[in-house]
């Protein structure tokens, strides 16, 4: 299968330099970027007028949590989550995680997002929807044991489980990953069985840091940080991945470079929940590689990454009264390169050899115009619904706006039937 992406202006290379060609793509890579490719392709798809951009990787969501979007407005996290979310998360079967997935993913799509990490639970429904929309995914069971022995195992069970399932899939653009919640949710020894499924070089996805609360809450419990505990039971590696990180301090960020794991910063989900302000400056500075996340949808409230971008940008503007903090392009790199990074994936920028996850941006539009500086434009102007195509792995997920896999209105019907009838 070839793809011809003809006339586009193309974000090209590590720079993200704006550049007039084609691109062609065989497979599930990018093979030429230049000027009048003259070769045959399957498809054509006329990019004149558009800007051919990186695919944005979402590193960290939980896409059925669409369902839930609205529903527990304006509380801080232990609330929202134990009073809020987890009860109604409790009603919540196969089916309803499925529909909520699919919502989710074609959120995504629409607004850029080639490739994501999810944690959550009836993780074989979620890898069906995958399957269905087309998205590159990176899918974790979350697990959560409080402690409790009987819970660990039936954890580390499913967890078993749900691995064997997505290795039978053989789909190479389903991945796993280990999904221990957080730090105050799962036991040392439940951390430990982690650590020692990632030394076999499989990626782990955690939330940590995130409130003042929680840091407060492990420091009693261990006498260490959330960072510190984590490394002392081996569990910060090149391959997790980390989100949040609201409440770190020097000595965190040292390890965390050290160890070389990636934070995943979610603004719009620390915004709402009043969680804090993650320390970017402090944590690039240190070496510490961001990537950039929305969280789930009850949180943010949508999972639109280009949103996401500009919120980057502007909050550690304000915060730090510094405005060259999070400019455009290391906005754009925590959104696609050090997403990429995070995960092992030659993605996240068009160049020969490359994976061939991209959007395509209609710039003729009047918020987009005129067009001084592309990049500027896609994080500080654009918006989910400006996206018209999007490719991955060398498919055409979207075309002209519309999710191929899917029968959007269905999905539509079926949320709003569960709303009514299951939450
Ligand atoms: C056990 S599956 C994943 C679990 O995580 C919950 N969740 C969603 N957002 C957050 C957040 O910001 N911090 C902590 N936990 C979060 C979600 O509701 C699921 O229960
Ligand atoms: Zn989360």
């Amino acid at each position: 299968m070839s793809i011809l992406l003809r006339g586009g202006l193309v974000i090209y290379g590590e720079g993200f330099e704006p550049v007039r060609a084609d691109v062609l793509i065989e497979g599930d890579r990018i093979v030429r970027v230049a000027r009048g490719i003259s070769a045959e392709a399957d498809e054509v798809i006329d990019a004149s007028g558009r800007v051919i951009i990186p695919g944005l990787i979402n590193a960290h969501t939980h896409s059925p949590m669409t369902l839930l979007r609205g529903l527990a407005d304006d509380l801080p996290l232990m609330e929202w989550l134990q009073n809020y979310i987890w009860p109604a998360e409790r009603k919540l079967g196969r089916r309803e995680v499925y529909w909520g997935a699919l919502l989710g993913l074609i959120e995504m799509a629409k607004s850029g997002t080639t490739t994501f990490v999810d944690m959550y639970f009836h993780m074989d429904a979620v890898a069906e929807a995958v399957m269905k929309v087309g998205l590159r995914a990176f899918l974790g069971y979350g697990m959560v044991d409080l402690g409790n022995e009987e819970k660990r195992k039936a954890e580390i069970r499913e967890t078993e489980r749900f691995m064997k399932f997505i290795e039978e899939l053989g789909d190479r653009r389903i991945n796993f990953i280990l999904a221990p919640h957080a730090p105050y949710t799962c036991s040392p020894e439940c951390l430990r069985w982690v650590a020692e499924r990632a030394r076999e070089g499989i990626l782990v996805t955690i939330h940590l840091a995130e409130t003042r609360e929680e840091v407060k809450e492990i420091k009693e419990r261990y006498g260490m940080t959330p960072v510190q505990l984590l490394d002392s039971l081996g569990l910060l590696t090149p391959g997790t991945i980390a989100a949040h990180g609201v409440w770190l301090d020097e000595r965190d960020a040292k390890i965390l470079a050290t160890r070389e794991v990636t934070i995943v910063h979610c603004p719009a989900s620390n915004m709402k929940l009043a969680s804090g302000v993650m320390p970017l400056k402090m944590l690039l500075k240190a070496g510490v590689n961001v990537a950039l996340g929305t969280d789930g949808a009850a949180s943010n409230n949508n999972l639109d990454m280009l949103e996401e971008m500009k919120l980057v940008a502007l909050l550690h503007k304000v915060h730090t009264l510094d405005p060259t903090v999070a400019d455009a392009k290391m906005v754009l790199r925590m959104a696609t390169v050090h997403g990429a990074r995070a995960l092992g994936l030659k993605a996240g920028i068009i160049k020969e050899g490359y994976l061939a996850d991209l959007a395509v941006i209609d710039f003729r539009r009047p918020h987009l115009r005129p067009l001084n500086d592309p990049v500027s434009h896609l994080v500080y102007s654009a918006r989910g619904g400006d996206v018209e195509d999007l490719i991955v792995a060398g498919k055409i997920v979207m075309l002209d706006g519309e999710v191929l896999g899917v029968d959007e209105e269905k999905v539509l019907d079926k949320v709003e039937n569960i709303r009514e009838v299951v939450i």
